[in-house]
Formats: C-alpha cells, sequence, structure tokens
C-alpha cells in the first residue's frame, strides 16, 4: 500500500505546512464525498464549487490533512498552504505514485477532433512492435486488452496518475492518451514530460469553456511546452501557435505541403484509406480500415510519431492494416441486407459534421441522409453553424437531441435550425432521437446513406443529469429487426 508523510510529498513543492509535517497520508483526494481515514483532501476551488466549504466535512471523514489557498480556522488536522490548487495537486500526485509517466513512452494527443481515432492507431501499432500499450481516452481506458470505463477523456490529475501507475505497474512500456483542452487549462497533466505530443488540428468548440479562439489556441498549446518532440499537423491554421509553444523538436507532417513527411498517392475508398509517406529514404504504403480524408491525417499522426519513438516501418504498416476500426468513428451498422447503408459517427463539432458529411458523399449514394443534434450545456455557438453545413451538404436532414443535460431540446433544436434555414436544405425535427433513427430507416431508398452523427460509441443519452441507456448501435439493430429481411 502507498504511504508517505506530508513532508516526503511536499518536498519539491513551495508550500507552508501547519500542523505536523510527519502525518502520514494514505491517499488523495479532491472530492470530500470519497475521503476516506487518513486521506489528504485537496480544496479546489472550482466553477461551481469551492472546496474549502467542504473542508470540515472532510475532516469528520478522517483525513490525515488538508491543502488549501487560504488558512482554515477551526479545523485541527495539518493545512499545507499553497498559491495554486491544481497545480500542486498535480504535482503532489505525480510523487505520491512515483512518477509513473517516467517508466512509459508518454504520447500525448490534442487538437479538436482525431484524438481518439489517433490513440487507437498508435496502440495498434505499438502492438504490432511487439509493445505492451496503455490508452486513456474518451471511449475507455485500456491496459494491454484489459478495459477500464472512464468518464472524461482525459482524467483529473490524481486519477490520472494512479491510473498511469497502474497501467505501468502492469508493464505497459507506451502509454497513447488524449490530452483535452480542459485538461490541460485544468493541470490534469500538468508535472508529467511527454515524449511525444501530438496536434491534429483545431476548430471551433468549447467556447462555452475557453470563452475565446486565442484561449482555445493557448490552451491546446500547452501540450507542446510539456513535449520532448512536438509533432505537429502543418496543415492546420493554427500550426504556427503550436510550434511557437513546443519545448524542443518539432517534427511536421502535411498532405497539402511538399515537405519531408507528406503523404501523397492518396486512394479513399469506402471500406479504407490507402496513402505513402516516405520515411528514411523508403516508400510505406499505408493502408488503414477507416474510411475519409481526416483518415490520412490521423493516420500520418500515428506513422510520424511511430517512426520518431523507433518503431520500424513494416510494423507500422502492419500495425494500421490490422487495427480494428474505432468505434462510433465513420462505422457501417449492419443494415440486414437493405440496400441503404448506416453509418455511426461521433461528429459533434462543425469541422467534424463537414468532414463526415463530404466523406459520405463522396461514396456517390442516392442521397445523404442526416441525422444529429447538439449537446446541451455546450458551445452554444457552434449548434447554427453545424445546421447549415448539414444544411449544405445533405439531401435530407433530421434535426433531433443529442445530450440535452440541462437545456430544454426544443430550444437546442431550434438553434440548429437558424442555420438550416439560411441553405435550401431540406429537413424535418423530430426531438425523440429513437423515433428520428426509425423514421429515417423506414424512409430509406436504394443506396441512401444515413449518416448517424455526434453519439457514436456513447451507450447513454444524459438527460437533465441523468444518463438513460441509449445505444445507437443496439437501437439500429432493433429497428432492423423491426422492419424484417430485405426483400430479394
Ligand atoms: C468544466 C470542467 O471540466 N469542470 C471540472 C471541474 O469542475 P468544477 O471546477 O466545476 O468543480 P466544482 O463542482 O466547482 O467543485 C470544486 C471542487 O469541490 C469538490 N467538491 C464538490 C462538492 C462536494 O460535495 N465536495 C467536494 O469536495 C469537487 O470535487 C471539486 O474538486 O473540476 C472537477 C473535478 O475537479 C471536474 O469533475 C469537472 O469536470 C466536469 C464534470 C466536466 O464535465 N468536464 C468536461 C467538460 C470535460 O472535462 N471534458 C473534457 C473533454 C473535452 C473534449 O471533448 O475534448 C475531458 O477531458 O473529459
Ligand atoms: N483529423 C480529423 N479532422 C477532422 N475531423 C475528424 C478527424 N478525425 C476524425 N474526425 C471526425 O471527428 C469525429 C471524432 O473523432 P475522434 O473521436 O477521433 O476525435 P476526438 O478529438 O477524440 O473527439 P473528442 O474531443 O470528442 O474526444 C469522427 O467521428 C469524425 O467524424
Ligand atoms: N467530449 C465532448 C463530447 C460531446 C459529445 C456529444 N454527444 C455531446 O454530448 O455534446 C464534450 O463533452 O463536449
Ligand atoms: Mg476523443
Amino acid at each position: 500500500m502507498l504511504k508517505m508523510t506530508l513532508n516526503e510529498l511536499f518536498r519539491d513543492i513551495p508550500c507552508k505546512v501547519y500542523g505536523d509535517g510527519e502525518t502520514e497520508i494514505k491517499d488523495l483526494k479532491y472530492d470530500s464525498r470519497k475521503v476516506r481515514k487518513g486521506d489528504l483532501f485537496f480544496c479546489i476551488s472550482g466553477f461551481a464549487e469551492d472546496g474549502h466549504k467542504y473542508a470540515p466535512d472532510a475532516a469528520k471523514k478522517g483525513a490525515a490533512a488538508i491543502v488549501v489557498t487560504e488558512y482554515q480556522e477551526k479545523l485541527d488536522i495539518p493545512q499545507v498552504v499553497v498559491k495554486n490548487d491544481r497545480e500542486t495537486m498535480a504535482l503532489a500526485a505525480c510523487r505520491f505514485f512515483d512518477f509513473p509517466a517516467r517508466r512509459m513512452k508518454m504520447i500525448g494527443v490534442t487538437g479538436t477532433n482525431g484524438k481518439t481515432t489517433t490513440t487507437y492507431m498508435i496502440k495498434a501499432i505499438a502492438e504490432q512492435a511487439g509493445l505492451k500499450a496503455g490508452l486513456i481516452g474518451t471511449i475507455r481506458n485500456i491496459i494491454g486488452d484489459k478495459v477500464i470505463h472512464t468518464e472524461r477523456t482525459t482524467p483529473e490529475s490524481i486519477d490520472l496518475q494512479r491510473l498511469l501507475k497502474e497501467m505501468a505497474d502492469e508493464g505497459c512500456e507506451v502509454l497513447a492518451m488524449e490530452v483535452s483542452s480542459h485538461s490541460l487549462v485544468l493541470k490534469r497533466v500538468y508535472g508529467i514530460d511527454f515524449d511525444i505530443g501530438i496536434f491534429t488540428n483545431l476548430t471551433q468548440d468549447h467556447l462555452d469553456f475557453h470563452e475565446t479562439w486565442d484561449n482555445y489556441i493557448q490552451a491546446k498549446s500547452m501540450l507542446f511546452e510539456q513535449s520532448e518532440i512536438s509533432v505537429i499537423n502543418i496543415d492546420d491554421d493554427s500550426a504556427a501557435n503550436m510550434m511557437g509553444a513546443a519545448k524542443r523538436e518539432v517534427v511536421k507532417y502535411s498532405v497539402l505541403q511538399p515537405i519531408q513527411y507528406a503523404a501523397k498517392d492518396l486512394e479513399l475508398t469506402h471500406e479504407k484509406t490507402k496513402f505513402s509517406v516516405e520515411i528514411d529514404g523508403r516508400d510505406l504504403h499505408i493502408e488503414v480500415p477507416i474510411p475519409g480524408y481526416f483518415t490520412v491525417y490521423n493516420a500520418m499522426a500515428a506513422v510520424v510519431t511511430a517512426n520518431a519513438a523507433g518503431i520500424d516501418s513494416y510494423c507500422i504498416e502492419q500495425g494500421l492494416k490490422n487495427m480494428k476500426p474505432v468505434a462510433g468513428r465513420f462505422e457501417p451498422l449492419d443494415t440486414h441486407g437493405h440496400d441503404f447503408s448506416i453509418i455511426l459517427d461521433y461528429a459533434h463539432t462543425p469541422d467534424s459534421l463537414k468532414n463526415a458529411l463530404d466523406t459520405a458523399k463522396s461514396f456517390a449514394p442516392a442521397r445523404v441522409v442526416t441525422i444529429f443534434g447538439c449537446g446541451g450545456n455546450r458551445d452554444s455557438s457552434k449548434r447554427a453553424i453545424m445546421g447549415k453545413i448539414a444544411g449544405e451538404r445533405s439531401d435530407f436532414t433530421i434535426i433531433t437531441s443529442d445530450n440535452p443535460r440541462f437545456e430544454e431540446p426544443a430550444a437546442i433544436m431550434a438553434q440548429i435550425e437558424e442555420g438550416m434555414r439560411q441553405t435550401d436544405g431540406k429537413y424535418i425535427c423530430i426531438e425523440n432521437r429513437k423515433e428520428a433513427i426509425e423514421h429515417a430507416v423506414r424512409n430509406a431508398k436504394k443506396d441512401d446513406v444515413i449518416l448517424l452523427a455526434g453519439k457514436g460509441h456513447e451507450d447513454y443519452q444524459e438527460i437533465k443529469g441523468v444518463k438513460h441507456d441509449f445505444d445507437e448501435k443496439v437501437i439500429v439493430e432493433e429497428i432492423m429487426n423491426r422492419l424484417g429481411p430485405a426483400k430479394k
């Protein structure tokens, strides 16, 4: 069992300890509701709550000590007073779990879109090379073959360091992790030295949190201040900002420009994406079982990273060729022999929706029918933009609900409609997402592509704080069963 005294834990961290510095700490917590005897409780000043308010409660539950930014009167347990709550928590977590990141090759991926997909590609390549790989991200966390449920894309620092220790203890040699912009601003990855940081792209999202575009750029660039090698997509308009923040070596990749690592000979089909790229004087022939022009970018990021990590070309080619498609990322669903297709996708930003629709359109279907909504309590300025994109690029759209969270679905849908009405796009609104999907399936015509966008792998729909079962793969399967077999 891990144990450490306050003095040991804070030996390199600027702070003032009040009370017995030799107090032993059994675990670290940032939520008073989870505190147990012997824990160190970090009082975090959040957006909604001030953790200091819960210090007495934590003490009552047996906390051995607390970490505060302001000394708390009338508490008879030791207190560690610090300047920055989240930074300190991250640094203490690194030490408490004995710097597990130092035992693995740490690869962090940031950007608006493509993070999840790129981490899966890197894991596949690393495993092809015989390395044990861990993965942390939106869909799940994985240690080798073991799957661990996750609520966040990038976990809170204490949870993250605990997980990294578990991964390192289980023998992971490489870790591919998504680094969300929230996590960078909220210091969840603070204190980690990434061997490689990857920048996929930057387009509109999360302005509810970052407020301005400049803040969003600044947030993403923080990863490169803590990366030894920065792997940058230079076709993106924000590439210069990322390179400006880079600590050491920068490795660039491109699809459009004739630089050292550039994709060429692109072949995009319904099932896969092929291209070649020259590495160390040899052309690698890359084939990935995920369609879409954007897949070239994700695969380029993975190829260049794997090469920088010292993985040989053959393993890079084979790893990508043999990888399984990523759940809910442009994933074709079984239509029981019917003559239309259904694609499950996680596009929930303007740029990803545009990319997903362009890819669907490139299959030359009879019609592209789009079903989508937008999440509640998230960037509302993207809703009309996505409505416009869907209207311009679909033959028919069904505007529906995503995860409304604490907002009214009808109000979110009305904002999407504002953008839709700026186009000639035909559409209807069906608030109930299950009914919307069933409507699309029952009215599908020969060679239609139905794009089910926004929820991808998610197996729930979050309404007013409650997560209801909602797995679109299962829902489509049920609808297909009700529809019956295709007529021969
Ligand atoms: C916007 C955001 O990221 N918020 C995070 C932030 O919340 P907050 O500052 O509002 O926390 P708070 O509710 O004010 O509470 C302050 C402190 O008091 C503590 N507390 C609170 C109540 C109590 O009874 N006892 C107690 O101790 C809390 O545990 C916390 O430490 O700090 C909390 C823990 O420290 C996080 O759980 C919380 O994530 C929320 C739940 C969240 O939804 N985050 C999303 C938006 C997110 O992080 N998304 C990105 C993905 C983005 C992408 O798509 O790229 C991710 O990485 O997952
Ligand atoms: N490189 C890319 N550029 C633009 N769009 C992409 C790219 N890669 C994937 N997409 C689109 O974005 C969707 C989300 O992809 P992915 O889950 O890999 O991104 P992410 O960055 O992890 O997203 P999130 O921030 O929600 O976790 C995909 O379903 C696809 O429609
Ligand atoms: N990581 C993203 C996921 C959005 C997925 C979409 N289904 C939604 O609920 O808006 C977020 O939390 O903003
Ligand atoms: Mg993701």
